[in-house]
């Protein structure tokens, strides 16, 4: 069995970290967070390369945004920050698809946003990278095009929470298990998609993948 498919079939939750960057949580006017907000997807939503993005029934504001993911090796309960490496398995590049509009109806009610980031095919990943070919993980560029058009280039480094400092905290809540996946929360330049676009996103030189959007 490769080892994606590994992380695949083992993986149990996707935990995702919410305005983890400064510019992104101002591009939609909420405040920078003082802890990490933390919510989660269903594995439901994985999809991979070959296979398309569906905007869900009824959204009218279907957005990108990409992100680094941690791949949990070894299981984790209540680990410090200065251990937390030992615990991440390796890396991949993610796409938390968001219905903004449901999220933003959510946030007006008060409700959860489990539709509106874990409808089906709103986690496509790329295949898995090894940890030793990121050395640091709190200092990678990641980047998105839009039928070409760059939309998002980030790097790890303005995240408000490192790696370490994030698998730590969503331990002393969850029980991290090997092949989870903790998407670490999205650089600014979110926008609207529309049916037909090409998506194409990568990290660093390591990896890129590219996922169409459809009806
Ligand atoms: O929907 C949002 O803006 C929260 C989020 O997932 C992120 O910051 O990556
Ligand atoms: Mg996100």
């Amino acid at each position: 069995m490769s080892k994606l498919s590994q992380f695949r079939t083992f993986g149990k939750k996707i935990v995702c970290v919410g305005r983890n960057y400064r510019e992104h949580a101002a591009e939609l006017g909420n405040p920078v967070p003082s802890k990490p907000i933390l919510f989660l997807k269903p594995t439901s939503a994985y999809i991979s390369e070959g296979q398309a993005i569906k905007i869900p029934q009824g959204c009218n504001d279907l957005n990108h945004e990409v992100e680094l993911g941690v791949v949990i090796g070894s299981k984790a309960i209540q680990v410090a920050p200065e251990e937390a490496l030992n615990y991440v398995g390796g890396y991949a590049l993610g796409l938390d698809m968001t219905a903004r509009d449901w999220q933003s109806e959510a946030k007006k009610q008060g409700h959860p946003w489990s539709l509106a980031k874990g409808f089906d095919t709103s986690c496509p990943v790329s295949a898995f990278i090894e940890k030793e070919k990121i050395p640091d993980p709190n200092n990678i560029d990641l980047w998105l095009k839009v039928n070409g058009e760059t939309k998002q280039a980030g790097n790890t480094k303005d995240m408000i929470f490192s790696v370490e400092y994030l698998v730590s905290y969503a331990s002393q809540y969850f029980t991290l298990e090997p092949g989870d996946l903790l998407l670490t929360g999205t650089p600014s330049g979110v926008s609207k998609l529309k049916p037909g676009d090409i998506i194409q996103a990568g990290l660093g030189n390591l990896i890129s993948m590219q996922f169409k959007v459809d009806k």
